[in-house]
C-alpha cells in the first residue's frame, strides 16, 4: 500500500492517533487530521520511532517480500490478515455494528477480514514500493480478498480491479485506476449503507462515517469521515462498506452491489460506479474500493485511506476520477452529492422506474446546452453544407429542430437566426459540439451539384472524351505587361496580321477577344487573343474560377526594362501555371537593350532559350509590325511543347463569358469564349446567373455566325441579363432548365455572399488554419511606397525561421496602392496583403471586405515582420478594445421577483442596446461589472435599443444591487484594427 492513514498507523502501532500526529509535527510533516495519509517513508520513520506491535514486524517483512508487486499480496494477504485482523477488526466492528446488524454479519466478517488483511499488508508493503505500485497492490488485495478468500483472486483481482478502475473511472485515469473501484465501493458502501440502511439505520451506526459520506454527499468530507470511521483502515472502510453494509448484501452488491443494495443510490451507482463495480467484481475490491471511493471522492487523501489497502490509490483515483470522470465519474459523484442536477437529484428523490432512469441517462448524453435536445453525431458524422447555409439547412440534414440549434449556438456564444447564413467556422464549432463534422462544399462543387440536379455533369463529360472525340483547338492568349510597354499596340499589330478577314485594317470590331490565323509549319492555325490588355481581366476571371488563358505574352519594353507591373503580371501568370512567351517590344527604339531584358527576367525564373532556359523571348516592334509572325510562331511552339490543347466540338457548348454589357438597342450583349462543344444560334444558354436563348452571334469582324466551336470567341445576343466577366456558360437542354439553373445559382450566390465576410485566412487565424491542415503556405502580397522598402520587407520576411511545417511565399510584390488586382490575386491564392506606407486604391477596400481578404497596413517594417512571425507561430491573437455604447441614469428601481430588479432609467448618452455588456457605477465607482442588459423595455414593450433622452426599463439579470442615481454604462468589445 502506498499510503497509510494516521489512525491506521496508530492502531497498528498501538498508540493514539494524537501521538502519531504530534510525532509527525516534530518530524516536520504536516497532517491535517487522523485520517490524513502519510507517505511511506514517513511511515517507516514512525515505525522506527514506535517499535510497536508485532504487527509491524510482521508487515514489514511482508513488504520486502511482497515488494508490493502482486505476488506480495497474495502471500501477504493471509498472513497479514491475521496480524491486522486484530487491529482492523475493531475498527470495522465499530462501524459495522449498526449496519452490519441489519444486513449480514457474516459477510461483514468476511469482508472485513479480507479487506483488512489486504489493507494491512498493503500498507506495509506500500512503504517500500513506490507510491504508484502500491495502489495497484492495494487494489488487488482488496479485490483478492473477496474472491479469494483465496490466493487466486488476488492476482486476478488486482489487475482487473486496476483495469476497471481505470476504465470505468476514466477518472482514475492515470495512476489511480483504483479509483474506480473506490468510487464504486464508496458509493456502494455509502449508498448502500444509507439507503439500505435503513438505511439509515445503517447509517447511524457508522453513521458518522458512512452515513455522512453518503448523504453527505459528498464530498470529501463524507468520505473522510468514512475513512475515519473505518479507522482501521481502508480496510475498515472497506469493511464497512463492504462489510457492514454490504455486508451481506453488498458483497454481491458491490459488483453489482450498488444496485442491489441500495437501490440506493442507484442513481449514483448507476452512474459512476456501476462500471466500477463490475470491474471489481470483487466485492472485496468493491468493499475496499468502496471505502476508497468514499474517501477517494473526497480527496486524494481519503482515498489514501481507503486506499489504505488499495484504497489509497483508489482514493486518488477517486478524485481524479470525478473530475475527469466526465460522464460517468462525474455523474457518479455528483449524484452522490446530489449536486449534479440530474443524477444527484433523482437519487435523492427515491427510486425511479427503470424507464425513468434510462431516460435520465439518455438525457445525460444528449446535448445539454441550453437544455435542448438535438440529435447527435458520433464525432465523425459528416454533414455537407453549402457556403451560405443557415441553421435551417443544418437542421434539415441532421433532422433537428432549427430552434434548438439556435439555442445551442447561443450557448456557444454566438447568436444567429435560423435563416441567417453562417460561415464555416460557426458551423464548425456548432458541429463539433454536437458530434458532427462539417464539410463545406466549395463553390465549384456546389455548382457541380447544382448542375447535377439537372443531369448535367461537366466533369464526367470531359472524362468521357477520348481521342475519338477530341480535336485540336487554338490556344487562347492573353497579353500582359507594364503600362505603356505596348500591349495595346501589340494586340493591334497582331490583329492586323489576320489573313482571314482579307479586309484592310483587319479586325474591325472590339468584342473582347479575337482570333487570327498564322501559318505554322505549313498549317494555317488559328490563335485566339483576349483583347483586353493587362492582367486585370486575367485575374478577375481567375478569381471567378475561370481559367481561360492558355499562354501569356509578357510585353516588356526594351528601352525600359522590367518594371513593377511586369513583375506583377508574371507573378499572376506563374501563379496560374500559365506558360509565358516574352515579347521584348520597342526594339526599334534607340537605347533598346533586349539582352538586358533577358538578363533581368532570369531573376524571375524566366530564362531565355538562348540562355539555356525554356522561355521563348521574341524581339518585336509593335509600332513597326516587326517580329509579330515570330511571336505568333513562338506562341504556337510553346503551346505545342507544353500544352495539350484539344476539345470536343460535337456537343453542347461550354465556355466562359469574357465581357458583357448592356446595349441600349440590343439588350444584354456578351462575348463568350467557347471552350468545348459548339454553340449554335437558338441554343438555350445560361451564363452565371444570366440565361436566355442565343438570338444571334457575331464574330470580331462583325459578321453573323451561326455556330462557334472551341476557342472561338463570339458576341452573343439573347441573354435576359448581363453576366459577369469570368462567368462560365453552358448550353442547357431547354430554356426552362437554363432559367432554373440561373435562378438557383443566383440564390446560392446571394447566400454565399452573405456568409462570406471573414472567411479567408487572416494572420490571426493562420496558425489555426495551419493546424487544421487548411493551409500549408502563408501566401503574402507585399505592396510598398518605394521598391527599396518592399525589397527590404521581403528579404526580412524570408529570413523568418518558419520551420518545416509551413512555407512562406511572397506571391507578389509591388509598388503603389493596394489594387483590385492585388485583392483578386489574394482571393485566388488565399493570400494576406501587407501594405507598407500605402493605402487602398479606389473601391479596393470594399472589394477586399467583400472577398474577406486580410489586408494589413504598416509603417514600421519590424511591426510587419513581427506580426508575420507571430502568425506563423500562432501567437497573433486579435486585440479587442472596449467601446462604450451608451449610459443611462437610474431614476427608479422596480422590484420584480420574477425578473429581478428593473432599473427605470433615462438614456443619457449614446444608446442602450439589449444583450450588450454593462456595468453599474455609483458615485463613479464600479459596483457591478461584466453584466448583460438582459431585458430592455420601453414602457411595456420590449425594445432592442433605446436612444439618448428616452426612458426605458433595464434588467441586468440577477444583478439586483441597483439604486436611484446609479449609472448603467453599456459597452462592447470590438476587434482592434492593427496598424
Ligand atoms: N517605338 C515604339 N513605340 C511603341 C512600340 N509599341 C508601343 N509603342 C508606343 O508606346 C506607347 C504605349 O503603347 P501602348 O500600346 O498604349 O502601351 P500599353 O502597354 O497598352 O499601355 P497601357 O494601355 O497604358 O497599359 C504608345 O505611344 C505606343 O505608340 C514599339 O514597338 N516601338
Amino acid at each position: 500500500m502506498a499510503k497509510v492513514r494516521v489512525y491506521e498507523l496508530a492502531k497498528e502501532l498501538g498508540v493514539e492517533s494524537k501521538t502519531i500526529m504530534t510525532k509527525l509535527t516534530e518530524l516536520g510533516e504536516f497532517v491535517r487530521s487522523a485520517s490524513s495519509t502519510i507517505e511511506p517513508p514517513v511511515v517507516r520513520k514512525l515505525r522506527d520511532t514506535f517499535p510497536a506491535g508485532g504487527t509491524e514486524s510482521a508487515s514489514a517483512p511482508a513488504k520486502p517480500a511482497a515488494a508490493k508487486p502482486a505476488p506480495a499480496r497474495p502471500a501477504a494477504p493471509k498472513p497479514v490478515p491475521a496480524a491486522e485482523a486484530a487491529p482492523a477488526a475493531p475498527a470495522p466492528a465499530a462501524p459495522a455494528p449498526a449496519p452490519a446488524a441489519p444486513k449480514a454479519p457474516a459477510p461483514q466478517k468476511e469482508a472485513a477480514s479480507p479487506a483488512f488483511v489486504e489493507p494491512t499488508p498493503a500498507a506495509p508493503a506500500a512503504a517500500k514500493p513506490a507510491a504508484t505500485p502500491a495502489p495497484a497492490a492495494e487494489r488487488k488485495p482488496s479485490a483478492s480478498p473477496k474472491p479469494a478468500g483465496g490466493g487466486n483472486a488476488p492476482a486476478p483481482g488486482p489487475r482487473p480491479a486496476a483495469a476497471r478502475p481505470g476504465g470505468s473511472g476514466g477518472t482514475g485515469g492515470g495512476g489511480r485506476p483504483g479509483s474506480p473501484r473506490p468510487g464504486n465501493n464508496p458509493f456502494a458502501s455509502s449508498q448502500g449503507m444509507p439507503r439500505a440502511g435503513s438505511p439509515r439505520p445503517g447509517n447511524n451506526p457508522f453513521a458518522s462515517s458512512q452515513g455522512m459520506p453518503r448523504p453527505g454527499a459528498r464530498p470529501e468530507r463524507a468520505a473522510d469521515p468514512a475513512a475515519n470511521a473505518n479507522p482501521a483502515a481502508a480496510a475498515g472502510s472497506a469493511e464497512r462498506t463492504g462489510g457492514p453494509r454490504p455486508g451481506g448484501p453488498r458483497p454481491a452488491p458491490r459488483p453489482g452491489g450498488p444496485r442491489p443494495n441500495p437501490g440506493m443510490m442507484p442513481g449514483r451507482t448507476s452512474i459512476g460506479r456501476p462500471g466500477d463495480r463490475p470491474a471489481p467484481g470483487g466485492r472485496p475490491g468493491g468493499g475496499a474500493g468502496g471505502a476508497g471511493g468514499g474517501r477517494g471522492g473526497f480527496a486524494g487523501r481519503p482515498g489514501g485511506a481507503g486506499g489504505g489497502p488499495g484504497g489509497a490509490p483508489g482514493g486518488g483515483g477517486g478524485f481524479a476520477g470525478r473530475p475527469g470522470g466526465g460522464g460517468r465519474g462525474g455523474a457518479g459523484r455528483g449524484s452522490t452529492q446530489g449536486a449534479f442536477g440530474r443524477a444527484g437529484g433523482r437519487p435523492v428523490r427515491g427510486r425511479k422506474s427503470k424507464r425513468a432512469k434510462r431516460q435520465e441517462f439518455e438525457q445525460m448524453q444528449a446535448p445539454s446546452l441550453g437544455g435542448v435536445q438535438v440529435p447527435r453525431g458520433n464525432g465523425s458524422t459528416v454533414v455537407r453544407l453549402r457556403h451560405g447555409s443557415s441553421l435551417n439547412d443544418f437542421a434539415d440534414k441532421i433532422d433537428a429542430n432549427p430552434a434548438s440549434l439556435v439555442t445551442v449556438l447561443f450557448h456557444l456564444g454566438e447568436m444567429a437566426t435560423a435563416t441567417q447564413s453562417l460561415d464555416e467556422d460557426t458551423f464548425g464549432s456548432l458541429a463539433a459540439e454536437l458530434g458532427y463534422v462539417i464539410e463545406m462544399v466549395s463553390a465549384e462543387e456546389e455548382d457541380r451539384e447544382l448542375l447535377g440536379a439537372f443531369d448535367i455533369d461537366l466533369d464526367a463529360e470531359l472524362e468521357g472524351e477520348g481521342d475519338d472525340e477530341l480535336q485540336a483547338r487554338p490556344p487562347v492568349v492573353t497579353v500582359m505587361g507594364h503600362v505603356d510597354h505596348g500591349k495595346t499596340r501589340l494586340l493591334d499589330a497582331i490583329r492586323q496580321t489576320d489573313v482571314i478577314s482579307g479586309e484592310a485594317g483587319g479586325i474591325t470590331q472590339h468584342i473582347g477577344a479575337y482570333q487570327v490565323r498564322h501559318e505554322h509549319e505549313g498549317v494555317d492555325r488559328p490563335i485566339t487573343f483576349i483583347d483586353t490588355p493587362g492582367h486585370e481581366a486575367f485575374t478577375a476571371m481567375r478569381a471567378r474560377g475561370a481559367q481561360v488563358t492558355d499562354i501569356a505574352i509578357l510585353v516588356v519594353a526594351a528601352d525600359d526594362g522590367v518594371m513593377p507591373q511586369t513583375v506583377e503580371a508574371l507573378n499572376h501568370a506563374q501563379s496560374a501555371g500559365v506558360p509565358i512567351v516574352v515579347a521584348v517590344n520597342k526594339v526599334d527604339k534607340e537605347g533598346a537593350n533586349p539582352a538586358k531584358i533577358r538578363q533581368q527576367l532570369t531573376e524571375y525564373n524566366l530564362v531565355a532559350e538562348e540562355y539555356g532556359g525554356d522561355t521563348m523571348f521574341v524581339d518585336v516592334s509593335a509600332k513597326q509590325n516587326q517580329g509579330i509572325d515570330a511571336l505568333l510562331e513562338a506562341v504556337l511552339l510553346t503551346a505545342d511543347a507544353s500544352l495539350d490543347l484539344r476539345a470536343n466540338p460535337d456537343k453542347d457548348a461550354r465556355g466562359v463569358a469574357i465581357e458583357a454589357n448592356l446595349d441600349k438597342g440590343r439588350g444584354a450583349v456578351a462575348t463568350v469564349l467557347v471552350q468545348s462543344g459548339t454553340l449554335h444560334v437558338g441554343d438555350a444558354i445560361v451564363a452565371g446567373t444570366a440565361h436566355g436563348r442565343v438570338r444571334a452571334m457575331f464574330d470580331e469582324h462583325g459578321n453573323n455566325v451561326t455556330e462557334a466551336g472551341p476557342a472561338r470567341p463570339v458576341m452573343v445576343l439573347g441573354l435576359a441579363s448581363v453576366p459577369s466577366a469570368g462567368d462560365t456558360f453552358l448550353v442547357a437542354p431547354d430554356e426552362r432548365t437554363a432559367r432554373q439553373i440561373a435562378e438557383k445559382r443566383e440564390a446560392a450566390e446571394r447566400a454565399a455572399l452573405l456568409a462570406k465576410r471573414r472567411k479567408r485566412v487572416s494572420l490571426e487565424d493562420f496558425a489555426q488554419a495551419l493546424e487544421q491542415g487548411k493551409v500549408e503556405t502563408l501566401n503574402l502580397v507585399l505592396k510598398g511606397d518605394v521598391s527599396g522598402a518592399v525589397e527590404a520587407l521581403e528579404d526580412a520576411l524570408l529570413q523568418i525561421n518558419v520551420g518545416d511545417e509551413v512555407q512562406l511565399r511572397i506571391i507578389h510584390r509591388g509598388v503603389g496602392a493596394i489594387t483590385q488586382n492585388d485583392v483578386n490575386l489574394a482571393t485566388v491564392d488565399n493570400a494576406i496583403i501587407i501594405g507598407f506606407n500605402v493605402k487602398y486604391g479606389e473601391r479596393v477596400e470594399a472589394l477586399a471586405e467583400r472577398e474577406g481578404v486580410d489586408v494589413r497596413f504598416y509603417s514600421i517594417i519590424y511591426q510587419a515582420i513581427d506580426d508575420v512571425e507571430a502568425a506563423l507561430k500562432g501567437m497573433l491573437k486579435p486585440e479587442y478594445e472596449e467601446v462604450q455604447l451608451g449610459t443611462a441614469e437610474i431614476r427608479e428601481v422596480f422590484r420584480s421577483s420574477k425578473f429581478g430588479n428593473i432599473a427605470g432609467s433615462i438614456v443619457r448618452s449614446g444608446e442602450i442596446r439589449r444583450n450588450t455588456k454593462a456595468r453599474v457605477l455609483r458615485g463613479g465607482a464600479v459596483i457591478g461589472d461584466n453584466l448583460t442588459v438582459e431585458s430592455l423595455k420601453r414602457f411595456k414593450d420590449d425594445a432592442t435599443e433605446v436612444r439618448e433622452g428616452f426612458e426605458c426599463g433595464i434588467g441586468l439579470g440577477s444583478f439586483n444591487d441597483l439604486q436611484v442615481g446609479d449609472t448603467i454604462a453599456t459597452f462592447e468589445m470590438r476587434e482592434k484594427p492593427r496598424s
